[in-house]
């Protein structure tokens, strides 16, 4: 299975001129046969946190139906990122799955806020996991700064799920984090990580891109630079199970005394 990752240079709060970048990016990966995509963080506003009360859309707004066309279109799978969602008078930061017929499968608004970013200021929490089926196999959604609590991706891991996705717009000041962060994630949950950080900004707001694709033995099969990029690899979503039973960490423990 080809897979995109979306490695996107965001313009901060430029709604329309993002929804154009992703959309060429979608068809950059077409021409190169991928079949599952993935976007990053808050990728059709940023972190314009000021402004995000008129930039948020509502499910139904024009960038979730222009990737629910694409996917119907194409037939493909998109991992719609996230997007500033309004919804019930409130601001959340959330992240959908969508089908290959363009029906969104699941949403996922983002748990845990980062305060470092000032985003609880703006921003409502949501207050339930995700995961859903894709044609690769069951697979969980967290967003960003929840890689840094590992009982999330744990629990989506202990379900079943075998991917786990992490949309971010994560700053260079942390690169070390988040590399450590997305190898670790994939290890000790034994499934397949696919992150797409964003490149934008400048000084201390500037992200750090490298959007990684590692397998679940922790081998980084993609890795993006610092600049703009659509990352493409070839997966083979079927090791999970052999290196599951190769190294039985979830047969293996004992939760009893933890
Ligand atoms: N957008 C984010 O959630 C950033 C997270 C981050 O910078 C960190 O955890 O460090």
């Amino acid at each position: 299975m080809k897979v995109a990752v979306l490695q996107m240079n965001v313009r901060l709060g430029d709604v329309e001129a993002n929804r154009q970048k992703a959309l060429h990016m979608i068809h950059t990966g077409l021409a190169h046969h991928a079949q599952l995509f993935v976007l990053p963080e808050m990728w059709t506003t940023g972190y314009r946190l000021d402004q995000i009360h008129t930039l948020a859309e509502p499910e139904t707004g024009p960038t979730l139906l222009l990737l629910q066309r694409l996917a119907r279109e194409y037939s493909i799978e998109i991992i719609a990122g996230s997007i500033a969602e309004s919804r019930n008078s409130k601001i959340y930061n959330t992240a959908y799955a969508i089908d290959k017929t363009g029906a969104i499968i699941a949403k996922y608004s983002k748990i845990h806020l980062i305060g470092l970013m000032a985003e609880e200021k703006y921003i409502s929490p949501g207050d339930r996991k995700c995961s859903f089926e894709l044609s690769t196999g069951p697979a969980g959604l967290i967003i960003c700064y929840d890689i840094r609590f590992t009982e999330l991706p744990r629990s989506l891991a202990l379900e079943g799920c075998t991917t786990l996705f992490i949309p971010a717009q994560w700053p260079e000041q942390r690169g070390e984090h988040w590399r450590v962060l997305n190898q670790a994630r994939a290890i000790e949950n034994q499934l397949f990580v696919i992150s797409a950080n964003t490149v934008n900004g400048r000084g201390n707001g500037k992200m750090y891109g490298h959007s990684m694709i590692i397998d679940p033995w922790g081998k980084i099969i993609a890795e993006g630079g610092s600049t703009e990029e659509l990352i493409l690899a070839d997966v083979d979503f079927s090791t999970v199970a052999d290196i599951r039973k190769r190294l039985p960490v979830f047969t293996d423990r004992r939760p009893q005394y933890y």
